[in-house]
């Protein structure tokens, strides 16, 4: 059930938002889904506690939450902190908010990542990766104890690639026509389209922080069971990764016109 948000404000009380978070709260009718984003994001670092080693997520909600926790730090409300970004952008950000840094190989255990996604079915698996960091986040939040994913509601979707966006696939550069052509006959019964993802307007590809370059897959109808379509992605050669997140999330925060809800698993 959605809270709505003079209790959510309520419960801010004791860690003030920023004015411009306040600002927008008080005023529902004129949220704006970014406003959504920075709701849930903002909810999300409630359960941040000093001392935790945090996945930062990367995309413009997870950036809310990531700004968020450098403000808190500064303000000497969390202390001890590390961070372990997802992303070059999520480290450059973290790095100027002050937020102590370190990686995987250092702190194999991550006690809580906060990050967004594309799409969020029923039963909390997610879409995620239109931002291009999917393998580094399906590391870093494979690692983690709890993985709270915050999303605005137009994230909600019956079932994954239901929204008709983007499925990306993270692939080896090397014969990318190839792997491509055989992701979209994999789904051909479920009129897959498989593009390849380039930078905005001209025929250059999009290469992902490993050096990859991504196929967004477009489905007409539902490409059936999860696992299976998961497993087939992973055993085809110069496919690194896929941006289906299946039984990962342990916690989903949405923001919605209406409120904020929060689903466990
Ligand atoms: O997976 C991601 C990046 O790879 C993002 O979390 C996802 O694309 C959601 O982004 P946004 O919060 O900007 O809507």
């Amino acid at each position: 059930m959605a809270i709505p948000y003079p209790h959510f404000i309520a419960s801010e009380k004791a860690a003030p938002p920023s004015s411009s978070l306040a600002a927008v709260a008080t005023s529902p009718a004129i949220l704006t889904q970014d406003d959504l984003k920075k709701i849930a994001a903002y909810k999300a670092v409630e359960s941040v506690q000093s001392g935790m080693v945090l996945g930062l997520g990367t995309g413009s909600t997870a950036r809310h939450a990531v700004a968020r926790i450098g403000e808190l730090l500064s303000q000497g409300k969390l202390t001890n902190i590390i961070g372990i970004p997802t992303s070059k952008v999520t480290h450059d950000q973290a790095l100027a908010a002050g937020i102590p840094l370190s990686d995987l190989d250092s702190h194999p255990v991550v006690d809580l990542a906060i990050d967004g996604a594309d799409e969020v079915d029923p039963y909390l698996n997610l879409v995620k990766g239109r931002g291009g960091s999917l393998l580094r986040e399906k590391m870093v939040e494979g690692a983690c104890k709890r993985f709270v994913v915050i999303v605005d509601d137009s994230k909600l979707v019956t079932h994954l690639g239901g929204s008709g966006l983007a499925m990306p696939v993270e692939i080896v550069p090397f014969c990318w026509k190839f792997t491509a052509s055989r992701l979209q006959k994999m789904f051909e019964d479920s009129g897959c389209v498989a593009k390849l993802r380039t930078l905005g307007g001209i025929d250059e590809p999009f290469v992902t922080d490993n050096g990859n370059y991504v196929v967004d897959l477009y489905f007409k109808s539902s490409f059936g069971d999860l696992k299976v379509a998961s497993d087939g992605i992973l055993r085809l050669p110069g496919v690194v990764e896929h941006g289906m997140f299946l039984d990962m999330a342990t916690t989903v925060i949405v923001a919605g016109e209406l409120g904020v809800s929060v689903k466990n698993k």
